[in-house]
């Protein structure tokens, strides 16, 4: 079984990342982010990109990681923040742990893509 199919496939999917932006909107130190944010594409945009990094059709259309998150200037912490949202949610999900440590590689491979911020003075 792929990694996708582990997921439930695109309906898993979709519903994951539903609940993933919950609650990353409801939380303090990420929300500021996302003000003003098309919120449904990112949505739409975020499913599809999982789909494809986890074996399934691919059909992602949206912008390479680095050009969509060039202006955020996101650090580390907002980084890890935001992966430890993703892996709460496919806990609850009863998601199998060695397929979060799967999902959680693929994303982690574009940290470098989405953190910009220099990183803070000790
Ligand atoms: C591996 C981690 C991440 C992945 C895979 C990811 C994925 C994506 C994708 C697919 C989009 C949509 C691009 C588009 O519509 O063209 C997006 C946009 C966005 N991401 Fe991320 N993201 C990650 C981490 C983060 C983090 C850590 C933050 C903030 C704390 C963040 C904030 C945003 C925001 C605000 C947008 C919307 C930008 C805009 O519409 O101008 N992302 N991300």
């Amino acid at each position: 079984m792929t990694v996708y199919e582990q997921l439930g496939a695109e309906g898993g999917i979709r519903t994951a990342v539903d609940e993933f932006y919950r609650r990353v909107v409801a939380d303090p130190q990420l929300a500021p982010f996302f003000d003003g944010v098309d919120l449904p594409r990112l949505r739409a945009h975020q499913a599809q990109l999982l789909v494809q990094v986890t074996g399934g059709p691919a059909r992602y259309d949206g912008r390479d990681l680095a050009t969509a998150h060039a202006r955020l200037g996101i650090g580390e912490r907002d980084f890890d923040r935001v992966v430890e949202h993703l892996v709460a949610v496919l806990v609850d999900a009863g998601v199998g742990e060695d397929t979060i440590a799967a999902v959680g590689a693929a994303l982690g491979a574009h940290r470098q893509d989405v953190v910009t911020a220099p990183v803070p003075a000790p």
